[in-house]
């Protein structure tokens, strides 16, 4: 895996439920072509596919809560190997949600050259997350799985956060305000050395 993976970028997207993460990555695709790589999207495919182990992640979503870390795992790194030969990098959205996770990926596939922080207050988040729940069909974008998840990350997953600032990769994006941030793209990568 680490020869596969030789030249090629690792960027971990971490931020709270509904900061911005899928949409500053969408963005950071269409400008350096990265591969983006959502744990979220790549489970609610698995639940899509009705299988078994379909049905018992979708219960686990549902309460806001985090799946079993070898299943994450698994399937990104599944995606990871299917587009290591022409990818010039990789954005992993949502992953990692607890140190442990980190530590695990890091041993198994690789590390990552940037965190991009996507930092949101709680009250923006709930703000969107709800409108969101509007049109999405999502089964967490209700008030009662955003408080759990909330609750998830505030005390699993930042502190990711600070683990990673401890290597000086972490680098913050205000995700308040509009999309692309004022006149320019928000998560601009050439404004990130590491990058
Ligand atoms: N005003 C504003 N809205 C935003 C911004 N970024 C995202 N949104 C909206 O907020 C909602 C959530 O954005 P997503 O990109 O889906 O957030 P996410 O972090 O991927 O959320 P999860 O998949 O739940 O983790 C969407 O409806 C977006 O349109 C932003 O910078 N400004
Ligand atoms: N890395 C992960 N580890 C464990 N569970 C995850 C992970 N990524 C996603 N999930 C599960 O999928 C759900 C939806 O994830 P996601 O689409 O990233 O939305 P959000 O960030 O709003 O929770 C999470 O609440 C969690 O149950
Ligand atoms: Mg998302």
């Amino acid at each position: 895996m680490e020869k596969k993976l030789k030249g090629v970028k690792i960027i971990f997207v971490v931020g709270g439920p509904g900061s911005g993460k899928g949409t500053q990555c969408e963005k950071i695709v269409e400008k350096y072509g990265f591969t983006h790589l959502s744990s979220g999207d790549l489970l609610r495919e698995e639940v899509r596919s009705g299988s078994e182990r379909g049905k018992t992640l979708s219960e686990i979503m549902e309460k806001g809560e985090l799946v079993p870390l070898d299943t994450v795992l698994d399937m990104l790194k599944e995606a990871i190997l299917a587009k290591a030969e022409t990818s010039k990098g990789f954005l992993i959205d949502g992953y990692p949600r607890e140190v442990a996770q980190g530590e695990a990926f890091e041993k198994k596939i690789g590390s990552p050259t940037l965190l991009l922080y996507i930092d949101a207050g709680s009250e923006t988040m709930v703000e969107r997350l709800l409108k969101r729940g509007e049109t999405s069909g999502r089964v967490d974008d209700n008030e009662e799985t955003i408080k759990s998840r909330l609750k998830t990350y505030y005390s699993a997953t930042e502190p990711v956060i600070k683990f990673y600032e401890g290597r000086g990769i972490v680098r913050r994006i205000n995700a308040e305000g509009s999309e692309m941030g004022g006149p320019g793209l928000k998560s601009d990568l050439r404004y990130f050395p590491a990058v």
